[in-house]
């Protein structure tokens, strides 16, 4: 299984150290294509083009796509966009400590494909597990 994980860069990098905590619990289930987001240094010097170019690519390979969401990006929420065109599996996690998550997340919910899931820091690990393991691909 592959996972496209999202997480604000240029939207502002409070909650990296997060990021990390998510994509090393993704690790222990599926392959994670977008390991640098969770990253402290990011290097990437090769251009806007080609980074919008080769996460399109990943998002595709992608089965199920998981966003942090409580740090506003423009970026993650371009990326939804284009995975609910897709029809991937959305699984957004979002702590609730004085932002309001935008309307064109929160009101994409729908229950199966698109989840929206407020959570508390210490959860993250214990909410991932039951996500993936109520989780049910469709057949290629
Ligand atoms: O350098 C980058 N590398 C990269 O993979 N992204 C993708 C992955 C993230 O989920 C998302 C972050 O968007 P933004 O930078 O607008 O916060 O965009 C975004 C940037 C910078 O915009």
């Amino acid at each position: 299984m592959k996972v496209y994980f999202c997480g604000s860069i240029r939207g502002g990098r409070d909650d990296v150290e997060l990021y990390l905590r998510i994509v090393t619990k993704l690790k222990s289930f599926a392959t994670v294509l977008t390991e640098h987001v969770s990253h402290r240094e990011l290097g990437d010097a090769r251009g806007d083009r080609f980074i919008h170019d080769r996460d399109l690519d990943w998002l595709r390979q992608s089965d199920v796509v998981v966003a942090e969401v409580t740090q506003p990006s423009l970026g993650v929420g371009y990326e939804l966009g284009r995975a609910v065109d897709m029809k991937k599996k959305v699984f957004c996690l979002f702590r609730p400590t004085g932002r309001r998550l935008s309307a064109m997340i929160r009101g994409a919910e729908d229950g199966d494909s698109f989840v929206v899931r407020d959570y508390a820091e210490d959860d993250i690990e214990k909410i991932l597990d039951e996500f993936f393991s109520n989780l049910k691909l469709p057949k290629m």
